[in-house]
């Protein structure tokens, strides 16, 4: 058991830091050897297992992340941007590999983020699933094999509590739209409608969020032509699913070199 490779889990309270502890821990293919919460929380200085309302797991919440670090080879971060960026910088200070599922980050983060993968791995991913991954090539080829009178519409739907939008999985699917269109998304994005819009504008691809109860994940992607409609959806019902895609980002992270890395590398896709 101590030959397996430490883990740690940053946001450990989170919706997805409690189901990544639980992957982890359960996972029989690494350690969970630290357990991060924010300075102040309520669950630091306790065991996590108490924490999370099972029996003891021998890992107490710390909010001090470079001991932390320093002790795993890999970090898993579902945080916030702020959090995530801090992260970064010392993840690459422990040479530990750090797998990035946290969404909304600004251009300013992605670059402090490039800066830390010069000295560790970086795996990042706006959805970790293997079936979001698929689907972005699907999406990628679909755009590019019809035209530009097809448009693309990007829907999503999520829980009630999420702070960003479009969420980083809409993001992705309109990248992969874009590239198969063979366009810059940045310069053709249409999102968040409201009043006297005017008419759509020829070849935008547009976003729509919608939140609400505790929608785990839906994504569709319309291709809306003259006469017909194409639509690819993915629907996530467990957060186990992205859970799962961060180990194994985390466990194929520890033989890379560092530099940047997303879930099409990792899944060999
Ligand atoms: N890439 C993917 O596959 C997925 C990404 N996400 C993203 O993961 C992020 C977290 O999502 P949830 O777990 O639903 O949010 P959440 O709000 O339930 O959890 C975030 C946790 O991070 C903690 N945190 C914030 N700052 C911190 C700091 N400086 N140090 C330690 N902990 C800190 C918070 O206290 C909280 O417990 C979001 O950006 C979400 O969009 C969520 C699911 C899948
Ligand atoms: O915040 C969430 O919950 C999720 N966030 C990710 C996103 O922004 O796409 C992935 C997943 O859809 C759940």
């Amino acid at each position: 058991m101590d030959d397996l490779p430490g883990i740690v889990v940053t946001g450990v309270s989170g919706r997805m830091g409690q189901m990544l502890a639980r992957e982890v821990t359960a996972s029989g293919k690494a350690r969970l050897v630290g357990a991060l919460e924010r300075p102040g929380h309520d669950w630091v200085g306790r065991d996590l297992g108490a924490c999370m309302g099972g029996a003891a797991l021998g890992v107490t919440v710390e909010d001090d992340p470079l001991p932390a670090f320093a002790r795993a080879r890999a970090v898993i971060d579902f945080t916030a941007p702020a959090a995530t960026v801090a992260f970064a910088g010392l993840a690459a200070q422990a040479r530990a590999v750090h797998v990035i599922g946290t969404t909304g980050l600004a251009p300013a983060d992605l670059e402090a983020l490039e800066a830390a993968s010069h000295h560790a791995a970086i795996i990042r991913a706006g959805n970790m699933s293997l079936g979001v991954n698929l689907l972005a090539g699907l999406v990628r080829k679909v755009a590019a094999a019809l035209d530009a009178d097809w448009d693309i519409e990007v829907v999503e739907a999520h829980h009630r509590m999420k702070v960003d939008a479009p969420s980083g999985t809409a993001l992705m699917l309109g990248e992969a739209a874009a590239e198969g269109r063979g366009i810059a998304l940045a310069d053709n994005m249409e999102s968040g409608r409201h009043g006297l819009t005017g008419a759509r504008a020829p070849g935008a691809i547009g976003f729509s969020a919608i939140r609400g109860g505790d929608i785990v994940g839906e994504h569709d992607v319309i291709f809306a032509g003259a006469g017909e409609r194409l639509v690819l959806r993915h629907v996530a019902t467990d957060r186990a699913i992205f859970a799962r895609g961060a180990l194994r980002a985390a466990l194929w992270g520890m033989d890379q070199k560092p530099g940047q890395y997303d879930m099409v590398d990792v899944l060999g896709l």
